[in-house]
């Protein structure tokens, strides 16, 4: 059933084990200057697509307690300029927000890649700051959002969009978003990977539902299948990188590189110390980050 105009379209339902995206219709919305929405399969009616695309902006953005990248993609083309937030923090949405403004964006979604357990998401703050945003998470995660997206779901903003992959091991719930690759999105494509895959590195699989071996699989099937020039863009890094490509995480990723076996054993001795946020960060973030406001304030946010 069609609920809102324009924006996430639904390809079709899809679990772990199987992580194959599928391929739905094609998506984001008429020409007609669509900004958002959920698509279902079966509304097969909403196939128009843009041949265009739109002009992408794009900012890498840092938090440097935590070490987060919270990315903004925005349809400049677009008379709206309607812009999404990828994995905000709540100590920089202020700083986001005012970048936003300044660059005359509509943000209409802020996204999670997974519930994050160093951090506290900033999806929530900004949607008690700016009312219309919507909160974006994965149906897997389990927690609270205004919107759960699923595996090859399509989140459009103006004319340019962004694929649902699932990608669990680090979380039970993770995805990678990628960008489209119709004509008229952005060359070479680009994967938020989250903490599925970090540069030269991946997310730790001792908390939350994690499992090394899937892990594995869904770096290997969702996010290496990827063209080589595929620009990834990580949720962390620890060491001053920004950005990689799936060619070169394919030769040099020393832990993704290995066989699955022998992946796991790296992953069994990492002895990471847990995130010292990780007992207010993951409750609050499964609340979509609203932890501190009152339920009045929290029903308020979600509407
Ligand atoms: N020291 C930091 C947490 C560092 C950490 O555990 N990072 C995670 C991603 S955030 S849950 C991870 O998966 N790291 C993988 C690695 O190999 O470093 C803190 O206390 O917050």
């Amino acid at each position: 059933m069609l609920r809102i105009s324009y924006g996430l379209a639904r390809a079709s339902l899809s679990s772990w084990p199987s992580l194959k995206p599928r391929s739905g219709p094609a998506l984001c919305g008429p020409k007609s200057r669509a900004l958002w929405g959920i698509r279902s399969s079966s509304a097969a009616a909403y196939t128009t697509s843009s041949s265009s695309g739109g002009k992408l902006l794009f900012r890498q953005l840092f938090e440097e307690e935590s070490y987060t990248y919270t990315y903004l993609l925005a349809d400049v083309s677009h008379p709206d300029k309607p812009a999404v937030l990828i994995d905000p923090v709540d100590k920089t949405a202020e700083r986001d927000l005012s970048l936003v403004k300044e660059l005359g964006l509509k943000l209409i979604y802020a996204m999670n890649t997974h519930v994050h357990a160093d951090h506290v998401t900033g999806t929530g703050l900004i949607k008690m700051k700016v009312p219309g945003v919507k909160s974006v998470i994965s149906r897997a995660s389990n927690s609270r959002a205004d919107h759960f997206i699923e595996a090859g779901d399509k989140i459009c903003f103006g004319d340019l969009f962004l694929e649902v992959r699932a990608t669990p091991g680090h979380t039970l719930g993770c995805v990678t978003y990628v960008s489209g690759d119709r004509p008229g999105q952005p060359q070479p494509r680009m994967a938020f990977t989250g903490d599925a895959l970090l540069i030269r590195g991946c997310g730790r699989t001792d908390f939350q539902g994690g499992n090394s071996l899937q892990l594995y699989h869904s770096v290997h099937s969702q996010i290496l299948t990827l063209p080589k020039d595929t620009l990834v863009y990580p949720g962390h890094d620890y060491r001053g990188f920004s950005v990689s490509t799936v060619g070169e995480e394919m030769l040099y990723n020393p832990r993704l590189t290995k066989d699955e076996e022998t992946f796991k054993k790296i992953m069994e001795n990492l002895n990471l110390p847990y995130p010292k946020m990780i007992d207010v960060a993951v409750p609050a973030n499964m609340v979509c980050g609203l932890q501190d406001l009152s339920s009045e304030a929290v029903g308020a946010a979600s509407n």
